[in-house]
This record gives C-alpha cells, sequence and structure tokens, in this order.
C-alpha cells in the first residue's frame, strides 16, 4: 500500500483558521497583528517566496509591509530600516528574506532585529531560549513540521528520528524540536559516512539536504514517516523536493508531498508566530494598564 500524504495545504487551511480566530481576538483589545518583510535585491525565487508570505498575511487578516531595497543597499541602510520597525508599534513581526546579497551579514543583520519580533526565530535570543526548552519564537520550517506530525499522531517519544542536513534555519532546530518531544535523534550532514546505514535506521526521516531526489527508496525503512523540507526547482522549471517520492512512496509509512508539503507548513508559521507576538504585545499592553 503506497504511504499515506501528509497534505501541508490542507492542514494549512485549518491551522489558518485558527489564526483568523486569535487575530479577531486581539482585534477586539484594537491591536491588529503586523508584519513586515524585508527583501534586498531581486532573485526571482525570493521575490516568488515574499509574495507568498504578503499574500498569505491577506489571507488571515494580518497587517502586511513588503519593504524592497536595492541590491546595493549598504549594511547601514539595512540596519536602519530594521531599528525603525523595531520602533514601530503597528509591526510585531520583522522578517530579513535570506539568502543576502554576499556583501551584507546576515549574522549582523538578523541579530539587529528586537528579538521579541524575531517570527523567523533566527536571533541567538530565540536560538538559546530553543536549546534551553523554553522557545521564544520557533524557527518556522522545524514548527511546521512538528504541526504536520503531531496532525497524524505520529508518536515521537522514544522513536528514532534521522535529519539528514545540519543548517541553522533547518536541520539543527529540526533535531532540537524533535528532542525536546522525546525522539532519539541523529543528525547527519554532508561529511556522514555511509549515509544510507543511518536513514535506514530512521522511524522519522527529515530530508534538509537541497539535493533533488537523493533519498531513495533503498535508503528508507519500510513504513518509515518521510519528511520532504527540500524545494529544488530543475532546468525544466519543475519543482521537486530531496525524497525520490515516485519511489519512496511504496516504502514509506507517511510521505510529504512537494510542492504542497512543508513549503506552505513554513508560511502557516511565520503567520502563527505573528499572531503569538501580537498577543505578547497585547498582554504586555493589558498588564501595563493594571
Ligand atoms: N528569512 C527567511 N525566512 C524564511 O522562512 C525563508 C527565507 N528567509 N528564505 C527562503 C526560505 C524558503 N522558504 C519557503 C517558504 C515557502 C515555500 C512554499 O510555499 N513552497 C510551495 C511552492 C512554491 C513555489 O511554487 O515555488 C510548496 O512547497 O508547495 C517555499 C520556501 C522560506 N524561506
Ligand atoms: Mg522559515
Amino acid at each position: 500500500m503506497p504511504a499515506t500524504l501528509i497534505d501541508g495545504k490542507l492542514l494549512s487551511s485549518v491551522l489558518r483558521d485558527e489564526l483568523r480566530e486569535r487575530i479577531e481576538r486581539v482585534a477586539d483589545h484594537g491591536y491588529k497583528p503586523g508584519l513586515v518583510v524585508i527583501l534586498v535585491g531581486a532573485d526571482p525565487a525570493s521575490s516568488v517566496y515574499v509574495k507568498n508570505k504578503i499574500k498569505a498575511c491577506e489571507d488571515v487578516g494580518i497587517y502586511s509591509v513588503f519593504e524592497h531595497l536595492p541590491a546595493t543597499a549598504s549594511e547601514e541602510e539595512l540596519l536602519d530600516v530594521i531599528q525603525a520597525y523595531n520602533d514601530d508599534d503597528s509591526i510585531q513581526g520583522i522578517l530579513v528574506q535570506l539568502p543576502l546579497p554576499a556583501h551584507l551579514d546576515a549574522h549582523k543583520v538578523i541579530e539587529a532585529i528586537a528579538a521579541e519580533k524575531d517570527v523567523d526565530g533566527f536571533h541567538l535570543s530565540s536560538v538559546g531560549a530553543l536549546v534551553t526548552g523554553k522557545p521564544l519564537f520557533r524557527p518556522c520550517t522545524p514548527y511546521g513540521v512538528m504541526k504536520m506530525l503531531e496532525a497524524h499522531e505520529i508518536p515521537l517519544r522514544g522513536a528514532h528520528a534521522v535529519v539528514v542536513g545540519a543548517s541553522n534555519i533547518v536541520g539543527k532546530p529540526m533535531a532540537m524540536l524533535l528532542l525536546q518531544a522525546g525522539a532519539t535523534v541523529t543528525i547527519c550532514n554532508s561529511k556522514t559516512k555511509d549515509l544510507a546505514h543511518h536513514t535506514k535506521q530512521a522511524d522519522i526521516l527529515i530530508a534538509a539536504v537541497g539535493k533533488p531526489n537523493m533519498i531513495t527508496s533503498s535508503m528508507v525503512k519500510p513504513g518509515a514517516v518521510v519528511i520532504d523540507v527540500g524545494i529544488n526547482r530543475l532546468p525544466d522549471g519543475k519543482l521537486v523536493g530531496d525524497v525520490d517520492f515516485n519511489s519512496v512512496k511504496y516504502v514509506a509509512g507517511y510521505l510529504t508531498p512537494v510542492p504542497g508539503g512543508v513549503g506552505p507548513m513554513t508560511i502557516t508559521m511565520l503567520l502563527t508566530n505573528t499572531v503569538e507576538a501580537a498577543e505578547r504585545a497585547c498582554a504586555t499592553q493589558l498588564a501595563s494598564l493594571n
């Protein structure tokens, strides 16, 4: 029997309905959640993602601002823009689209964002809070994956999760969230010897490498939950993941499609973090009135 598909679009629509209710509740206190998306330059892929994020905000009723800077913008200009939004009470979430042009220091730029507005979860405060077990903002992609596992009641305690890829935005925070949910976690990277040996042990396999179709059916344990975080644009324009979907679907127990899997969930969790930030700002305001 082929794998059960984990539909990220469908789950997103359920979660977005819940968000609309939360947004109405903060609206009752005179608040409207606001997100600014800052894009430097005009990379075509980044432009598409940014547009999708703005559209998703409109869809649920989050106020959004698109701040587009030229590719030649200086670090000082970008830091000034971030500072202005740090000080802007109509904005609770600040996202700087990555990757940045090479002349800009992404680390420095991320640290300039006020921690309470870091809806990407990339700031050192967010990372430290995540690792020590009191998350402020969970990075959107791993957070979305956790919601997908939860929606399908996939048991995590004592499960062996194997994460392929160790980036700061996906692999590392993914491993931390799975660990905190009680999984035994293996993190593989590009230097791992005999990758298939590790992936075949996985009850839950997370592919976050950025190589089209690199996880093949012989690397998957029968019945495993396979989560495909990859988004690779092929020369013919087709979008594929890191998992060879057409062979793995006959081995895996659960599988996420690309498109329509983790991608839409990433955006939904960005909306969730923005609403969360607005709820906290609202609560702080109410507390100060007492
Ligand atoms: N500061 C920052 N935060 C990010 O969260 C961030 C970023 N920079 N830089 C780039 C990556 C990538 N990313 C995606 C989000 C949604 C889809 C998505 O919705 N994908 C659709 C398909 C979209 C298409 O057709 O291209 C899907 O998988 O179904 C993809 C990729 C967020 N990122
Ligand atoms: Mg993200």
